[in-house]
């Protein structure tokens, strides 16, 4: 019996290459500084694998930005604005400042556009393609470099590579490709590539590549048998090349994918069967896999929970008849948890007792791979254990939040906007705001750090971030914004803070998880009832409302953000869990309303996120996240504006769930996709409040006026003034004030001259 991991996380156990990056794009550090760095974590994670007994481990899982760019650069699909006399250059330092300008952006060059990797948090840089631009693979080339690494350490590993389908599927066409072209007509061209690389692979000594093809479990993958039979088909017939394992996660891809694979020469399929447990089916349905081997998702990569022992084995059981061999796995790979449970010291012991990070995965793998081999008798006493220690739910029920729901009547979740509409009737054209948050900086984390550390006391903390929400107060006042925000200093993150004060959640120390680049994040583990013990934003907000005349804008994370930016209890439906989180943030809500406050956002940012990458589950889902935003959201008056955010800008498919929200204005991600959503709304007839972000704040690059205000004048083809919101697409924490004052001075010089026009 044999096992492996689809891939582990790369950050490093103490964000090492966060640090390093950072240093690095500071000019702290040299290039060979960075690449040390890099280099010892690739070695870390295959020496972990290794000790720990996974028999196959994987190689270029490590990326110092994201693997999708990784890709493009592997087989040369830089766009043209990165191949200007200015990135010229050969050699390392060349490359690297190449590679992170695409990614960043650098002086007046726009990076390629960031979003997210189907469902999860990780979000990768869209690679721009086009006819004209044809694939040639890179030398040096990155997973041979890395293959060899491992090799040179003794260690025999099997490279990981983005497959073809997926790959180009998630490309865009770059702004000059004919209409109607696809990315996926470049699928020949790009084949040769990966043949040539196999090529090379196989003659460097490695026995097996895998490749990713998580695009083969949503709809639009599903559409593309073809294209799927062409590649693999090639690929299969190769003579010169080690073994082909086709690894495929995120949720099943039904019979007409599995039986093309099992047509073709690929040795190995990988299945994901924590999110499509129904593979078992489709497996045995196509009559099984014949000759191949499969390698069984059963550890979850996405979520904390210890694994089901026995039911892991019983499903591995079920699989044995169906594949020549089956080989124990992750559902995908493990860079979606946290590293290491070891490094907590401050979980509540009946908690940590039920959870597993990327370390007690692979453990987990391992065990089954066991027990598999020499039956359950391998693993007694660890199935006794999971058996004793099955969890004991009824001790997180909190029997009074029950009862709440259950008595709310349908008055709860109203349809508010039309109702407040009347009230707001007469808002002027193009008002000003912000996402929320301003730079946090060093002093700010410092302080925050101060206190956790005991350092400085409460009362110290609340002097210096209300220095802080003063500073940011009258920097809006004077740049001459319309609804103002506090900023946002005293929050970690805008799902932590409140999981820090919601009961039902616990946070972590160490458990990072990255997000994108050099950020991360530690979600927040959602594990039994939620509810509020106090308010939670009231204080700060009001402080800030005290310090001026204009409006303060409330801001709340929603209840569908909250809990895909978590991980989540498995024992109940997802809609139940946000019901729970919507009614503490109703109470928010109307404490704040109570206080006075007259504009609450409640973000919203990753509703679109969430979705289900099947068509099929869609109307589920849209039917709870409306419903808790309501929830949370319609028990304010009349005259109170209800504002959402959303990041990321795919909305074609749901923007009449986003009128169904009800919010009087929605502020979206639009800068890097260039107002498409505009259009978009304007098709579906959206007749609310919207903020398409006018700039993009993922970039240190400030905008200029003269952009600015053509991206407005380009929304106002589509929407009317009063309907239409100037603001940066996303918050602005990210960013350094250098940068963001110069930017919101020109977005309100933009919305100046283009109210003037609407005067004139
Ligand atoms: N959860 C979540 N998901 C999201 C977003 C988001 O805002 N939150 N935004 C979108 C984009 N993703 C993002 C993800 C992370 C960050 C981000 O800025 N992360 C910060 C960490 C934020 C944080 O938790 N900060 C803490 C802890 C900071 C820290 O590193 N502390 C030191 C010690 C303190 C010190 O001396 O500096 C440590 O723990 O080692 C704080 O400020 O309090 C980072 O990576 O740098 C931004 C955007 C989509 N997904
Ligand atoms: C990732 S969405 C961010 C919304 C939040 N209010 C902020 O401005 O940071
Ligand atoms: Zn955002």
């Amino acid at each position: 019996m044999t096992t492996t991991v689809l891939g582990y996380p790369r950050i490093g156990p103490d964000r090492e290459l966060k640090r390093a990056s950072e240093a690095y794009w500071r000019g702290r550090t040299t290039v060979s500084e960075l690449d040390a760095v890099a280099a010892r974590l690739r070695r870390g994670v295959w020496e972990t694998l290794r000790d720990a007994g996974v028999a196959e481990i994987p190689a270029n899982t490590f990326s110092y930005y994201d693997h999708m760019l990784d890709t493009a650069v592997l087989f040369d699909l830089v766009p043209e604005r990165f191949r200007t006399p200015a990135f010229a250059g050969e050699g390392r330092e060349a490359e690297l400042r190449r590679y992170f300008a695409m990614a960043r952006g650098a002086d007046d060059v726009a990076p390629l556009e960031m979003t997210k990797w189907f469902d999860t948090n990780y979000h990768y840089l869209v690679p721009e393609l086009a006819p004209g631009r044809r694939p040639r693979l890179a030398d040096p080339a990155k997973p041979l470099s890395e293959f060899t690494q491992a090799k040179g350490l003794g260690i025999r590993t099997h490279p990981v590579i983005v497959g073809p389908l997926t790959f180009l599927m998630l490309a865009k066409p770059a702004a000059d490709a004919p209409e109607g072209w696809r990315p996926l007509d470049l699928l020949d061209d790009l084949l040769g590539c990966y043949a040539e690389l196999l090529a090379r692979l196989a003659a460097a000594g490695a026995h097996q590549v895998q490749l990713d093809e998580p695009i083969l479990a949503t709809d639009d993958g599903r559409a593309e048998p073809v294209a799927l039979e062409r590649a693999y088909t090639r690929l299969g017939e190769l003579t010169d090349r080690p073994e082909l394992f086709v690894a495929t996660y995120f949720g099943s891809i039904g019979t007409a994918a599995l039986d093309v694979l099992k047509r073709t020469g690929v040795e190995r399929i990988g299945l994901d069967l924590v999110a499509g447990p129904e593979s078992v089916d489709e497996v045995a349905a196509v009559s099984g896999l014949g000759g191949k081997t499969l390698v069984a998702g059963v550890v979850d990569g996405r979520n904390v929970w210890r694994a089901d022992l026995p039911k892991a084995l019983s499903t591995l059981g079920s699989l044995l008849g169906l594949a020549d061999r089956v080989v124990v796995g992750t559902s995908c790979s493990l860079l979606h948890v946290p590293i290491d449970l070891d490094a907590e010291t401050d979980l509540d012991p009946v908690i940590r007792e039920r959870l597993a990070f990327a370390r007690q995965k692979v453990d987990e793998v391992v065990l089954l791979g066991r027990a598999l081999s020499a039956g359950d008798g391998g693993i007694a006493a660890e199935l006794e254990r999971a058996r004793t220690s099955a969890p004991d739910t009824a001790a997180f029920v909190n029997p009074r939040v029950r009862a709440r729901l259950d008595a709310l009547g349908d008055s709860a979740v109203r349809n508010g906007h039309d109702r407040r509409g009347a009230a707001q009737a007469d808002e002027p054209p193009l008002q000003t705001t912000t996402i929320g948050s301003f730079p946090q900086t060093p002093d700010v984390r410092k302080a925050r750090a101060d206190h956790r550390a005991g350092r400085i006391d409460d009362a110290e903390y609340t002097r210096r971030m209300r220095a802080e929400i003063d500073r940011v107060i009258k920097l809006q006042e004077d740049i001459g914004l319309d609804i103002l925000v506090h900023g946002e200093p005293e929050r970690n993150d805008m799902v932590q803070y409140f999981a820090e004060r919601l009961d039902g959640f616990v946070t972590t120390q160490k458990g990072w998880v990255q997000s994108y680049g050099s950020r991360c994040v530690r979600p927040p583990i959602l594990y039994g009832d939620v509810s509020r013990p106090e308010a939670m934003t009231v204080d700060w907000i009001t402080y800030a409302q005290s310090r001026t005349d204009k409006p303060v804008k409330g801001m709340l994370t929603g209840p569908v953000t909250m809990l895909a930016w978590s991980f989540v209890r498995d024992d109940q439906p997802l809609g139940d869990t946000a019901r729970q989180v919507a009614l503490a943030l109703r109470d928010e809500v109307s404490d704040l309303e109570r206080a006075g406050i007259r504009h609450i956002q409640v973000d919203e940012a990753a509703l679109r996120e969430l979705l289900p990458l099947r068509a099929e589950r869609h109307a589920d889902y849209l039917a709870w996240a409306i419903g808790s935003f309501r929830l949370a959201t319609s028990g304010v008056g009349d005259s109170t504006r209800i504002h959402t955010h959303m990041c990321y800008s795919e909305f074609g498919r749901i923007v009449g769930a986003i009128e169904q929200l009800d919010a009087d204005v929605t502020s979206v991600e639009a800068a890097r996709s260039h107002m498409e959503l505009v259009d978009d709304l304007a098709e579906a007839g959206y007749e609310r409040g919207i903020g398409p972000g006018v700039y993009d704040i993922h970039s240190p690059r400030v905008p200029t006026a003269d952009e600015i205000e053509s991206a407005l004048r380009d929304a106002l083809r589509a929407v009317d003034p009063r309907r239409l919101w100037v603001n940066p697409d996303c918050g602005l924490k990210t960013r350094r004030y250098e940068e963001v004052e110069p930017a919101l001075r020109n977005m309100v010089e933009a919305a100046r001259r283009v109210r003037a026009d609407l005067v004139g």
